[in-house]
């Protein structure tokens, strides 16, 4: 048995989370032990992100308590609740991109002046763990220029040197490679063994089934069941999260074709003025998906700016149905927070913010609100997105609801040429496979599609073709696939 196991016992009890009319919580009671990893799933909405933040200090109960050790935490103090060893691991990194290693995991202890000394000896723990786990990181390497997978393991080794017991995980393997889940899966079990309490939010059943001890479940802000490993299969987790089996999406192979984009030679910068994208030529046709695959930063959000137009060549030509005019475009960037939506606004504005419907939906330079809210009501409906009402600020949106505002706008707009970088990123089953369905269907309408994807299971499930990338090259040979990534 796992030394520590039994020791701290991190229980929930009865909490209920209320925003205006929603509950995002509805009295769930749960415990997750030491020595466990603890996987949380549920749909988009579900509210799994709401009971980390709850268990963080991020958000505060209506109703309630959480209890480590019989001792009740303090509700809605995150600083609190990191100082009595409970650390959240974010989707969005935390990271300052310009400081070494050793600053960033000097900053995260207590707040203060960082002089050279100081560095080393707050940088200490973090790298004592690093050294611990085989995860060995250069401490004078700046964190821009680490790989994604380089930099979650920082904000992991960040939360171990402040001596976390609980370690909460928000969906960690959505940015890493397969070999990267596989090395994390090998670190939360060597942490579970050291009897800490591992606790992930998860959409990949498979992956739940390969590391967790044991599933808790969540439907719309209620825990379904609460179960160990052996007692699941995919197929029992999937009826629980949805209520009901979906069905699989087949993929049908394209029907309309024509010609489409011809990229020659293309050059594109980085942010940092790099060669992001050093010489790339494709061809994609229309009504046929073209899947780019490779790991996270290998040029290919750059290439996707420049074929979506969002981000200027330095070097080569790109046609449309061989001429230089320009199609329709319709673009799912990477981060929907970022590039994707207007957090200030609405759900209706947001939908309407990318003006792919701009003749039916206007009139001169008027907007025909009631056409709008009409419009945004049926997309609304038919993404399934969740949110009491159209007016909602995009804010309170689940992440995965918020995805689908990204996508829903965009394939509602009928693009001639679609650029979707990892569009079913944070969406649930039903989702993944509704928005998989809507780009086949695009494709089917003669819409030329590429899609970017880090996850080889969307890459072979959707695309007709496929080319991976590599320190801004194209090859080919899938076989190459293990060897792609590392360093910009
Ligand atoms: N700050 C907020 N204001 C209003 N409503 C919110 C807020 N945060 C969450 N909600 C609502 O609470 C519900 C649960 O959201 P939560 O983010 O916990 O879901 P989730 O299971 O993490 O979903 P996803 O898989 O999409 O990330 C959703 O209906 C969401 O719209």
């Amino acid at each position: 048995m796992p030394e520590g196991r039994g020791h701290h016992l991190l229980a929930v009890r009865n909490v209920t989370k209320r925003y205006g009319g929603v509950s995002a919580l509805d009295d769930v009671s749960a415990e997750f032990r030491a020595g466990e990893i603890h996987a949380v799933l549920g749909e988009n909405g579900a509210g799994k992100s709401t009971l980390m933040s709850v268990l963080s200090g991020f958000v505060a109960p209506s109703k309630g308590t959480v209890e480590l050790d019989g001792h009740p935490i303090p509700l809605g103090r995150a600083f609190e609740c990191k100082r009595i060893g409970i650390e959240m691991i974010h989707q969005h990194f935390t990271l300052v991109p310009d400081f070494t290693v050793a600053e960033n995991l000097a900053l995260s202890r207590l707040p203060g002046l960082l002089g050279a000394s100081h560095v080393a000896e707050r940088a200490a723990p973090s790298l004592e763990a690093a050294k611990r786990l085989g995860w060995e990181l250069d401490p004078i390497e700046k964190v821009r220029n680490l790989a994604v997978g380089e930099q979650q393991r920082l904000e992991i080794l960040k939360a171990l040197g402040g001596d976390a017991q609980v370690l909460i995980l928000d969906e960690p393997t959505a940015v890493l490679s397969p070999e990267e889940v596989d090395d994390l899966f090998r670190v939360m079990r060597r942490l579970r063994d050291e009897g800490k309490i591992v606790v992930l939010i998860a959409h990949k059943l498979a992956e739940v089934l390969a590391v967790a001890d044991r599933v808790t479940v969540l439907r719309r802000g209620k825990l379904i069941a609460t179960a160990t490993r052996d007692e699941v299969d995919e197929r029992t987790l999937a009826e629980w999260m949805v209520g009901e089996l979906p069905t699989a999406a087949v993929n049908s192979p394209a029907t309309v074709a024509g010609e489409g984009l011809k990229a020659s030679d293309l050059r594109v910068k980085g942010d940092r003025k790099e060669d992001a994208v050093r010489g790339i030529s494709f061809e994609v046709r229309r009504g046929e998906i073209l899947g780019i695959g490779g790991v996270d930063g290998n040029g290919q959000i750059e290439l996707a700016e420049a074929i979506a137009e969002v981000r200027a060549l330095a070097a080569g030509k790109v046609t449309w149905e061989g001429t230089e005019g320009k199609p329709r475009t319709g673009y799912v960037p990477q981060d929907r927070q970022i590039d994707g939506l207007a957090l200030g606004l609405s759900v209706e504005e947001n939908l309407l913010i990318a003006g792919y419907r701009r003749e039916t939906l206007t009139r001169g330079p008027f907007l025909r609100l009631k056409e709008i809210h009409r419009w945004a009501q049926g997309l609304i409906e038919r993404f399934e997105i969740r949110t009491p009402s159209s007016k909602e600020p995009i804010a309170s949106l689940s992440g995965g609801n918020q995805q689908k505002v990204v996508v829903s706008r965009t394939l509602d707009g009928e693009p001639e040429l679609l650029v979707v970088v990892n569009p079913t990123r944070g969406l649930d089953i039903r989702a993944t496979s509704y928005v998989h369905g809507k780009i086949r269907e695009a494709r089917d309408a003669g819409t030329a599609v590429v899609l970017f994807s880090t996850d080889l299971d969307e890459l072979y499930a959707l695309s007709d073709r496929r080319v991976f990338m590599s320190r801004g090259e194209l090859i080919d040979d899938e076989g190459a696939i293990s060897v792609v990534g590392g360093r910009r």
